[in-house]
């Protein structure tokens, strides 16, 4: 993927401009900054769901858009309800076939039929869902919801992986496992990762490449050379500070919290109303 003095405009606002990046093949990227900058906005960018207002975007040698069903997307997280009785593997099914429900599929046989299972079962295994994957989706827990959605954005065998803040909501140790899982689907299966995302630690350690999205524009580099206590303390405009471990991780303190109504903040869009209060 990659932009070329790229621009985006939404709600007649220029949220960044002159934005030059590369986001190479199987690399593990994450796209940061504080909130409200247009990080999802990139996300819906390369998706072809928003178009550049200047420059020039390219996905997999395309326009943006011209090969999603190479690109396999995770939005912002929703959460099933408790009632929900749709089973986790009827849901990652959805993602092989969802946008053909409804309409017969003439020809699709046994043997698609099998093939299809096989693929559903292979790809829950590969997210670790086995477990809980035939009970209702309701019933399963935050993270293991979002290991069956991280599945259903797989199943199609994308060679891209764009997810928007997969991690917010979830507790520490769940956040420290998706992140996992993530950075082995990237380096194992080698599937270009680009995660949005609010806090860096439990990613870091599994991140080639880290684009920081902040005053108008975006810079881009390898975590060390990005993740320092001068720059994002500029990017954030607060005091942040890059701690390195005595096993020579580096940790980010200070870094601003998501809010607690997060996703709150994005139901008011294309709407003109709801969201601005809390940015
Ligand atoms: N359709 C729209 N119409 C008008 N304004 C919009 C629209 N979509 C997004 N915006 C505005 O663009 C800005 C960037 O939104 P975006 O969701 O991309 O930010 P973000 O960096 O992902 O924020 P967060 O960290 O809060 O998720 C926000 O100020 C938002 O209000």
């Amino acid at each position: 993927m990659s932009l070329r003095g790229a621009a985006v405009r939404v709600g007649g606002r220029t949220l960044w401009s002159g934005v030059d990046l590369t986001v190479a093949t199987g690399e593990f990227t994450a796209v940061l900054g504080p909130n409200g900058v247009g990080k999802s906005t990139l996300v819906k960018v390369l998706l072809g769901l928003l178009p550049a207002a200047a420059g020039e975007v390219r996905v997999l040698g395309g326009a943006p858009g011209a090969h999603n069903g190479a690109v396999g997307y995770l939005p912002q997280r929703r959460s099933f309800d408790a009632c929900v009785r749709i089973r986790g593997v009827d849901v990652v099914r959805l993602g092989l076939d969802g946008d053909q429900w409804g309409i017969p599929v003439p020809g699709l046989g046994r043997a698609k039929r099998r093939a299809a299972r096989e693929r559903v079962a292979e790809v829950v295994e590969l997210v670790g869902a086995s477990g809980y994957a035939h009970r209702p989706i309701g019933q399963c827990s935050g993270g293991e919801q979002q290991r069956l959605l991280i599945a259903q954005a797989l199943i199609r065998r994308p060679q891209i992986l764009l997810l928007d803040e997969p991690l917010d909501s979830l507790d520490l140790p769940n956040q420290s496992a998706i992140a996992a899982l993530l950075g082995r689907i990237c380096h194992q299966e080698g599937v270009s990762v680009v995660m949005v995302a609010h806090d860096v630690n439990p990613i870091l350690h599994h991140l080639d490449r880290v684009v920081y999205i902040a005053e108008g524009g975006a810079l881009a580099g390898t975590p060390a050379e990005v993740i320092t206590s001068e720059t994002l303390t500029r990017l954030y405009r607060t005091p942040v500070e890059v701690l390195r471990t005595s096993g020579g991780r580096l940790v980010v303190v200070g870094q601003p919290e998501a809010p607690a109504l997060h996703s709150d903040r994005h139901a008011g869009h294309g709407t003109g109303g709801g969201h601005a209060a809390g940015l």
